[in-house]
Parts: C-alpha cells; sequence; structure tokens
C-alpha cells in the first residue's frame, strides 16, 4: 500500500511502505512564527511580564542567593527609539561569560537569557586581546552591555566574578571586576570585526556527521575570526583577529532535531533537504535572527553605537534579516567549504572512506566530504538561494 506524507500545502507526495507500519506521520509542530504568535496571545492573556526572571543559585560560599533582576536599563536604552521590527520588544541579557581555550585560541563564551524564547543562545567572543596581560589593544573590547551592566545595589564582586563580569585574566590572585561600559565607540581604524550567525547542528558538530557541513563551519569560522588582523596603516602590524560567533539553537534550520531525524530518513529515500521539510510539514527553512540582532546590539556589533560588520555566510537571507534589524553589515564574506578549497587528490585521504580525515568537522579537525554533503551544498545552492561556485564542486567530479 503506498505511503501519504500529508501537508497543509502542499500535493501529496508517494513512496512505498509495507502495510504492517505505523499510520502516516503528520507533524504536530507548527512553524516558528506560528508556534511564537501562539506564545504571545498566551502571554497577553495571562499577562506574564516580559523580564527574564531566574534564580540565581549559590557557587560560590561567599555569593548570596538572589533573584534575577529585570534587565539593565542600560540594554534597553540601546534599543533605538523607533522600531518596526521585533527588535523593541526582544531584550537579551548575558548570563554569565567564561574563558574558553580553544585550538584556535582563548575565546568568551557568553550564555544569554532571552525574552522571546527559553533557550540559552551563546556568543562565542574572539576578542583575545581582552585576555592578553601585555598590549594595550588599539581595537575596542567585544564586550556584553548587560553582563557589565550593574544589576542591584547590592550586587558584590564576588557576583559580579561569578558571572564573568571582569576585565584581563581571572586568576587565585587576580579578580578585577568590570564597569558598566559606555555606549558610544570612538571610531577607529580596525576593519570591522567578523561576525558568524551559526545555528544548531547536533549531528554535525557533535557527532561529525558528514550529511552537512555544519560542524567544518563552526570550526572555520572560529579559526577565520581568530586570524591576525593586517592594519592598513602598516604592511607589518597586526593586531589578535576579532569577533564573534552567535550560536542559535535553532536545530535542523528551525524544526528541531526530531523533525530533521526524520528528514533524513526522507532524504535516505530520495528527497532532497528543503523537500524533505516540506513533506514534513514544515517550511524550508523555519528560523529567525531577531535574537541574533539583539546579541550582537548587546555586544556593540552592527549597532548605531557600535562598530559595523562583517559577517561570514552564504545565506543571503541571514544578511537581510540583520539588515531588517537595523544593523550595519558592511561586508558579505562566503563560507566556502574547505573541500571545495583543497581539490587536488593529496589533500583526501585515501585509507578513509569517502575521504573522510581524522577529526573532521569538529572544532580544529579537518576538511568534511563525502557523497551525502555534496548534495547537501548543490541543494542549499540550487534550491535555497546559496551563494557558492557550483562549478568548483563539478571540478571534483
Ligand atoms: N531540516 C534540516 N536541517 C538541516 C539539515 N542539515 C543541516 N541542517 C541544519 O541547518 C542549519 C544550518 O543551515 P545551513 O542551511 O546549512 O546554512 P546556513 O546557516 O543557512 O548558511 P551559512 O551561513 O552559509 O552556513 C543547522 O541548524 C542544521 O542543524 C537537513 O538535512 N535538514
Amino acid at each position: 500500500m503506498p505511503f501519504t506524507y500529508r501537508t497543509p500545502n502542499e500535493p501529496s507526495v508517494r513512496t512505498t511502505r509495507s502495510t504492517t507500519q505505523p499510520p502516516p506521520y503528520v507533524s504536530k509542530q507548527a512553524p516558528r512564527r506560528l508556534r511564537l504568535q501562539d506564545q504571545e496571545r498566551v502571554e497577553e492573556k495571562e499577562n506574564i511580564p516580559q523580564s527574564i526572571g531566574m534564580p540565581t543559585e549559590i557557587l560560590l560560599p561567599s555569593v548570596s542567593r538572589k533573584r534575577e533582576p529585570p534587565l539593565p536599563s542600560s540594554t534597553t536604552a540601546s534599543l533605538p527609539r523607533e522600531t518596526t521590527s521585533s527588535e523593541s520588544r526582544i531584550q537579551v541579557r548575558c548570563m554569565a561569560r567564561t574563558r574558553i581555550p580553544t585550538p584556535h585560541g582563548t575565546v568568551f563564551l557568553h550564555l544569554y537569557h532571552n525574552t522571546l524564547d527559553n533557550k540559552e543562545h551563546l556568543a562565542i567572543v574572539i576578542d583575545p586581546a581582552q585576555y592578553s596581560t601585555n598590549s594595550q589593544s588599539i581595537a575596542p573590547p567585544i564586550r556584553s552591555r548587560s553582563l557589565d551592566a550593574i544589576w542591584s545595589d547590592d550586587e558584590t564582586q564576588e557576583d559580579r566574578i561569578l558571572r564573568g563580569a571582569y576585565v584581563g585574566r581571572l586568576t587565585p590572585e587576580t579578580r578585577i571586576p568590570s564597569r558598566p561600559i559606555d555606549q558610544s565607540r570612538p571610531p577607529t581604524d580596525v576593519p570591522p570585526p567578523l561576525v558568524r550567525i551559526h545555528s544548531e547542528c547536533f549531528t554535525g558538530e557533535t557527532i561529525g556527521s558528514m550529511r552537512c557541513d555544519c560542524g567544518e563551519q563552526l570550526d572555520e569560522a572560529i579559526r577565520l575570526i581568530s586570524q591576525p588582523i593586517h592594519l592598513s596603516t602598516s604592511s607589518s602590524a597586526t593586531i589578535p583577529g576579532r569577533g564573534a560567533v552567535i550560536y542559535l539553537r535553532q536545530e535542523g534550520r528551525g524544526i528541531g532535531l526530531l523533525s530533521k531525524i526524520q528528514a533524513y530518513n526522507l532524504q535516505d529515500v530520495g528527497h532532497d533537504t528543503v523537500t524533505a521539510n516540506i513533506l514534513l510539514g514544515h517550511k524550508a527553512d523555519e528560523r529567525g535572527y531577531d535574537i541574533a540582532a539583539a546579541i550582537l546590539r548587546d555586544l556593540g556589533l552592527g549597532s548605531e553605537q557600535g562598530e559595523s560588520i562583517r559577517l561570514l555566510t552564504n545565506n543571503p537571507d541571514k544578511v537581510m534579516a540583520l539588515e531588517k534589524e537595523g544593523l550595519r553589515v558592511l561586508e558579505r564574506l562566503p563560507m566556502v567549504p574547505r573541500s571545495w578549497r583543497c581539490q587536488s587528490e593529496s589533500a583526501l585521504s585515501s585509507s578513509a572512506p569517502e575521504g573522510r580525515k581524522a577529526g573532521v568537522s569538529m572544532i580544529g579537525g579537518d576538511m568534511a566530504w563525502g557523497v551525502d554533503l555534496n548534495k547537501y551544498l548543490r541543494t542549499k545552492v540550487l534550491r535555497m538561494g546559496h551563494i557558492l561556485p557550483l562549478s568548483m564542486i563539478d571540478e571534483m567530479q
């Protein structure tokens, strides 16, 4: 008996299936925008305040138990007065920041809460000059306004250190709490920071799946942002690389891991990544970038008061979404798959299947290549409008 996947707007598609299997799958998960509308209606009805109120648990003996206060006025005040998009509503707060050593150098992981969803979105800030003990950087430090704000009158130095509101290095001997930062940034000759908006991909980033290029892209973004910056004023002068990866918890282009796993099975029976989403009752892409924009503003990146940004992406939607949010994107830089750039036979391992190299797609790993990935990349270009030269991949066939 034929198996029919029904979707509200699409004609049904038939594949073959045994009669002993369960009834056809119909996704009960509405597209993201509809879900958010529903959530807003419930909030309005129940008059739930749009502040973020989570308790701060004790982690240090000297830190007192406190409720998290409402968003600091500095963050709210940084929002433009006239807004047409969601930016007037969404507020973010950096709850904690810490140093993470990586194969590409030191990064600062920032964990954010927001007033739109209950996910913990992240910012990976690459600005090692802040960590350096000996240099006075000529570039403005990339810091979170909400993290550096004073959260309450009785906030102690220990509270601030615990949540990462410190400057320089944190050591057993050195603990220098940060101060609230000035909104304005003096203009500099330093090139605008590199920024990537990255969407969560458990399969690609955690278990090294080569169905997609997500793991490699995350690694490549951190690597690129960490590269020293050559200053135009002098051919030899460089400063440490600086920028940020905004890591959004929008697994599977916003459809969630369950649906993405089902979509992979649809891909194995012959559909591409776009059709698979649609057959499950989703849109090809259900992501939003309003939270990313709010986080960037909080970091002083792309906002009126901050620096403009250079965005690492092949996806024109991301550039448009940020510009619609009022952010200043000076330039788009492509994310060309490593295997496309490194086409010689010797560059592809002969020992591993499909040219896979050890550590591929993990942070600090090598390049990914394979039949599934090839299909995925092609579909992104041909059906999702991603800007990549397909001629490069064709030369590899
Ligand atoms: N639904 C679905 N999501 C996928 C699939 N493969 C990867 N993803 C998700 O796709 C997201 C990444 O989006 P991509 O379309 O690869 O790239 P992008 O972020 O739009 O564009 P770039 O900035 O150029 O990388 C992550 O959330 C992944 O979990 C798939 O086959 N189906």
